[in-house]
């Protein structure tokens, strides 16, 4: 299994539940919803996407021929393999189109918590530590169960009521980026306020600056 990463990098979890924990992300090419190019976006699944996934050209990016290699890239970024727990969060692009057992595996082997975000429509390999599943449109969920559901708002094809049943620990909505980023704050406020089963998730590392 040869695996695609556009960009590895050190920074905070900016997003819900693990917001402000040291991580290193894991950012896998390629998705099943959306080609990644700009031409496309308007037909696409997904067309609100706020990442570049195209290609393994980013920092720390590049193709990796072995579970182990990947996992010795990631743990080249933690600044201090005996301090706090190391954690990776895998993410894409879509990362479940490449994320394997091994890799979990070669990531557990060098003492990783392993997390993932992803769009759930792929089954999960086993051994994952967090699971943070965020439905698009209409795409089926087939990971219903999982720690986190972070859904982003509003998607009329995808209404909070329809996930509110599913098996995960924490319920977030985190506002759609883009030109009508305020306003939908403040559709996501409302509407946690009445539903109170629901929480906000601002992307902190947008306010913050960091990657
Ligand atoms: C870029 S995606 C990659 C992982 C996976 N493909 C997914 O969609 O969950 C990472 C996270 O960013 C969220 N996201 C993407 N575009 C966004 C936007 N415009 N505003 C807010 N969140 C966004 C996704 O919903 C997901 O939770
Ligand atoms: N700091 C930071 N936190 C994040 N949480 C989820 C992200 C993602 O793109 O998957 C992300 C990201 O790109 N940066
Ligand atoms: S599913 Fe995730 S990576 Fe794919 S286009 Fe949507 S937000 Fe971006
Ligand atoms: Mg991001």
């Amino acid at each position: 299994m040869t695996y695609a990463v556009k960009e590895c990098f050190y920074t905070l979890q900016g997003e819900g539940a693990q917001a402000g924990r040291p991580a290193v992300f894991l950012r896998f090419a390629g998705c099943n919803l959306w080609s990644g190019r700009e031409q496309d976006r308007a037909t696409a699944v997904c067309n609100f996407c706020d990442t570049d996934f195209v290609g393994t050209d980013g920092e720390g990016g590049g193709k990796f021929t072995t579970a182990q290699d990947l996992a010795a890239h990631v743990a080249a970024r933690w600044p201090d393999l005996t301090q706090g727990k190391p954690y990776v969060v895998c993410t894409g692009g879509e990362p479940l189109l490449q994320l394997d057992e091994a890799a979990i595996d070669a990531l557990h082997a060098q003492g990783f918590e392993v997390a993932v975000e992803t769009n759930g429509t792929q089954p999960a390999p086993q051994g994952l530590d967090w699971i943070c599943v965020s439905p698009k449109a209409d795409a089926p969920v087939v990971l219903t169960a999982g720690h986190e559901l972070k859904l982003v708002f509003p998607q009329p094809l995808a209404r909070p009521e329809r996930f509110e049943h599913l098996d995960f620990q924490h319920f977030y909505l985190q506002p759609m980026d883009g030109l009508l980023q305020k306003q939908h704050t403040q559709a996501a406020i409302a509407h946690c306020l009445a539903h109170p089963q629901w929480r906000l998730s601002v992307q902190t590392h947008k306010v913050l600056g960091i990657p």
